[in-house]
């Protein structure tokens, strides 16, 4: 039986992501809004831009406290910000999904979101995702270093040093190994279905071109930031 623990440099490392994470969680409140009231696909759509807006300035601050980042090459953290952003949006998203709601609250978030004004080919992939993460019931640590591992994927588009980048990758995979294998003794494979969640969020970033431009109404409008991440208009 492998004897895990955790070291105090890793301990260390932990703590300044989840600080850091905590800081820039972006306001849960958007759930609490849809819960509110019901908008028209217009609304819903200003109301993302928005929300999504505000996540990428609040990923920008969470990046700049992951321990060596600022130390890359400034063009692969642009790089890397760009590659994960909308990961980053949907890990979130089903993060906000996910969180415990007194009864049938989620399930009337649901429903908005399915008459939000998305076209319904995206809602599958995009709710499979959501209760395949809510099925981990993962702690804010696991959380917060799936988010930074997320970010400091070394094979984004146009990275140029990716071994910089893995240096900064796995510490983060290992602590997280270790945090999985405490936290859930009981299910070895844990960690790995962790990742593997890694792998169904690629596949929605490949929607997401498309889900933006399916939603049910024209003249879709961005925030410039959004532009440039998004790579849209
Ligand atoms: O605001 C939101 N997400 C923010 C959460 C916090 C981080 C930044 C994004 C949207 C809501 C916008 C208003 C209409 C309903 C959905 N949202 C989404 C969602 C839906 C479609 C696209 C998308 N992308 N491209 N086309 N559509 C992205 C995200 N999933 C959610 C799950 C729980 C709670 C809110 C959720």
């Amino acid at each position: 039986k492998e004897k895990v623990e955790i070291t105090k440099a890793q301990r260390a490392l932990m703590k300044v992501i989840v600080d850091a994470y905590n800081r820039h969680k972006i306001p849960q409140d958007v759930a609490k809004k849809l819960l509110q009231d019901q908008y028209s696909a217009e609304e819903n759509f200003l109301l993302l831009t928005e929300m999504a807006t505000s996540q990428v300035q609040v990923l920008v601050e969470f990046t700049k406290n992951i321990p060596g980042f600022l130390s890359l090459n400034h063009e692969d953290q642009i790089a890397l910000l760009k590659g994960s952003a909308v990961e980053a949006m949907f890990l979130r998203s089903a993060q906000v999904f996910s969180q415990k709601m007194p009864n049938g609250h989620t399930e009337v978030l649901e429903e908005r979101i399915r008459k939000s004004g998305i076209s319904e080919e995206f809602m599958t992939p995009m709710f499979n995702f959501y209760k395949s993460i809510g099925e981990l019931h993962m702690i804010e640590e696991e959380q917060a270093l799936l988010t930074a591992i997320t970010i400091l994927t070394p094979d984004r588009p146009f990275v140029k040093d990716q071994q910089a980048v893995e240096r900064l990758q796995e510490p983060m995979l290992e602590v997280l190994r270790k945090l999985c294998v405490l936290q859930h003794p009981q299910e070895p494979q844990y960690f790995a279905r962790l990742l593997g969640r890694l792998t169904e969020l690629r596949t929605l970033n490949h929607y997401h071109a498309e889900m933006l431009t399916s939603w049910r109404m024209n003249d879709h409008k961005f925030t410039p930031l959004l532009c440039e991440i998004w790579d849209v208009q």
